[in-house]
């Protein structure tokens, strides 16, 4: 275990709060902020975050706070845990607050939809060269919470970073790797969202194990084709943030976006199916980002496509699996 770390911990949800678990299992101390005065409230009163992560009581190392000051003063480590679509305006707090030099980490897994970006670029322009880390990987915050067996990527451009963060989230049953590929494990990691809700629907058409098998493995070839266009190593689309997420999301119904998917199919609408699962739904945002970066890049990404076009285009369901089906047959690998 690594020496014992005062953790500001930004984003009082479901991921955040069940790393703070994490963190405080490994006998770090955590402060957890939050944007919303009545969130942190209820969790303190709660003695557990009742909404995003029920069934969990805080432990006495983790204090949630409503004061992004309070949170940071004396921390060690600054982990940020908001939806993507937060995470600019977090960073320029941070930017405002934390000396040159202090590392930050986060485990937000999306795009900034307004510039397309992947965010470390966004971290890069606000907050100005330090050292960055991004965690990901297949991991529902309910698991974690519960202690079952987890793996983690660490990834950053500085390898004592990553191997710092790894440290602190590394336990028992959290085991946490390290990987230098920042565009491959953050690409993977946005671009599984958006896959997991294409098999959320395909499964709530009621088709089979082998539509489901077809798109993930068709889903993979898409990853692969816009991190590789990116800049990602290879090697981290068949590692635990790219095959390892995306088999978890596209599988099992803890994942929001799949459930997103599934909802969809039974003719539900995105704001529907948002108010339904009551939480962040990382994919919706995604699908309109991967399709502006694909048309972009000149990246072929059907699937991804047609989960985009459902969701921003009005296309029913029946009506994109249609068009995937009618495809031309093509070689499998080009
Ligand atoms: N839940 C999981 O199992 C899980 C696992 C891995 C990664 N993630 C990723 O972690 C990120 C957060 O997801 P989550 O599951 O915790 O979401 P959530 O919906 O459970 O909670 C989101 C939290 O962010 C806060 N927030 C929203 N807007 C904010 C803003 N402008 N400023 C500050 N805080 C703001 C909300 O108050 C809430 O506390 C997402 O990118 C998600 O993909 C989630
Ligand atoms: O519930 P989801 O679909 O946002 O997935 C959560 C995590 O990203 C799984 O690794």
């Amino acid at each position: 275990m690594s020496t014992l770390a005062r953790i500001a911990l930004l984003g009082p949800g479901s991921w955040g709060t069940a790393l703070g678990l994490q963190l405080c299992r490994n006998g770090h101390a955590v402060r957890l902020w939050g944007h919303e005065a009545a969130q942190v409230a209820a969790i303190r009163r709660d003695g557990e975050n009742r909404h995003f992560l029920p069934g969990h009581p805080i432990p006495a190392g983790m204090q949630p706070t409503d004061s992004l000051d309070e949170a940071l003063a004396d921390a060690t480590d600054c982990l940020v845990v908001v939806p993507s679509q937060a995470f600019r305006s977090v960073a320029r707090q941070l930017a405002e607050r934390l000396p040159s030099g202090f590392g930050v980490a986060w485990a937000t897994k999306g795009l900034d939809v307004a510039s397309g970006q992947l965010l470390h670029t966004v971290a890069r322009e606000e907050l100005g060269e330090r050292p960055l880390a991004v965690v990901s990987g297949p991991s529902f915050a309910g698991e974690v919470a519960r202690g079952l067996p987890t793996a983690v990527t660490v990834a950053s451009g500085q390898a004592e970073f990553a191997t710092r963060f790894a440290a602190l989230l590394h336990g028992q049953t959290f085991r946490s790797y390290t990987s230098p590929d920042m565009v491959g494990v953050e690409i993977c990691g946005a671009a599984k969202n958006v896959l997991a809700i294409a098999t959320g629907i395909a499964d709530g058409l009621g088709f089979g194990a082998n539509t489901r098998a077809a798109l993930i493995t068709r889903g993979l070839a898409e990853l692969i084709r816009i991190g590789t266009a990116l800049g990602g190593r290879p090697e981290t689309f068949n590692g635990l943030a790219g095959l390892g997420d995306l088999v978890l999301t596209c599988t099992d119904d803890q994942s929001r976006n799949r459930r997103m998917g599934l909802a969809l199919a039974r003719g539900k609408t995105v704001d529907e199916a948002k108010a339904e699962i009551g939480q962040e739904v990382e994919g919706v945002v995604t699908a309109l980002a991967v399709h502006r970066l694909a048309k972009r890049l000149g990246i072929e990404m059907p699937i991804s496509e047609q989960v985009y076009r459902v969701l921003h285009e009005g296309v029913s369901p029946a009506e994109a699996t249609r068009a995937l089906l009618e495809r031309e047959p093509k070689p499998e690998f080009v």
